[in-house]
């Protein structure tokens, strides 16, 4: 990919490159703002690699990557202008949600009464009004992920990464954070990356589509074009029945 292609992209990563285990991976790409944008492809081929790397978990061995603009190669995870959410392990079992999700504002939890005010709202928006003094433990696992989705809106940062943040739900409750993950993002125009292996988490989220396999990025496209089924064979077998080329 040429450098004028992103000039106007929020991530980018130019020719990186990492091996961990017996696994290469090479990634070079730009995601435009204010986009929900998947992380699809089968299980192993890098999914939570690429995440990482742009979360700052894991560092290049080669290239650099570019967050808003500025290069963030080498910055540890809290230097990066990224909130994540993960499938389980979001939450402190021993706090209770007004600390937990105070933890996304300042992690000393030096709040002021503006920040706590902010804890609240975001567990209202969330649909978790008044739950600020419930252990993690007292609630369902749907309650658990709103409460991380909270912490994560307290942020405010520009960028949301999520990892596989339905996994543990059961279908009607994925739905329902579906919506809220889409109403939420419409308000915050945030760029969100979600990393899944489910087309039905594609095709009802994200507007494009960043397609791994063994390690590399196979197709790069907007989700109509990804689900036309045209691309790869990799592609049709990761869709199944979402696959439309009959
Ligand atoms: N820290 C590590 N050390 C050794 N190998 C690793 C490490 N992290 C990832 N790998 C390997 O790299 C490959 C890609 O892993 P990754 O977790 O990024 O895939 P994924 O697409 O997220 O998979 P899944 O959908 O199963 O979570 C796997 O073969 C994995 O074993």
């Amino acid at each position: 990919m040429r450098d004028s292609d992103k000039t106007d992209a929020i991530i980018a990563l130019d020719d990186v490159t990492l091996r961990l285990g017996g696994q290469d991976f090479a990634f070079d790409l730009s995601v435009t703002p204010g986009k929900m944008t998947a992380i699809a492809g089968m299980s192993g081929s890098g999914k939570s690699t690429l995440l990482n790397l742009i979360a700052g978990f894991e560092q290049p061995e080669t290239g650099r990557i570019r967050i808003c603009g500025k290069d963030v190669t080498g910055l540890p995870p809290a230097a990066r202008p990224v909130s994540l959410v993960f499938q389980d392990h979001n939450l402190f079992a021993h706090l209770d949600l007004a600390t937990n999700i105070g933890l996304g504002i300042d992690p000393s939890l030096r709040l002021t009464a503006e920040d706590k005010q902010a804890v609240s709202q975001a567990l209202q928006r969330v649909g978790l009004a008044g739950f600020e003094k419930r252990k993690p433990s007292t609630l369902s696992g749907g309650e658990r992920q709103r409460a991380a989705f909270a912490r994560a809106l307290v942020r405010r940062k520009p960028i949301l990464l999520l990892d596989e943040p339905f996994a543990a739900l059961d279908p009607g409750l994925r739905a329902s954070m579906a919506d809220l993950l889409i109403e939420l993002q419409r308000e915050t125009r945030q760029s969100v990356l979600i990393v899944t292996h489910d087309p039905q988490d594609v095709q009802r989220l994200a507007e494009d589509v960043l397609f791994l396999d063994q390690g590399k990025i196979l197709m790069h496209c907007n989700t109509k074009r990804f689900l036309s089924g045209e691309g790869p064979a990799a592609i049709a077998t990761f869709l199944g029945p979402y696959h439309r080329r009959d």
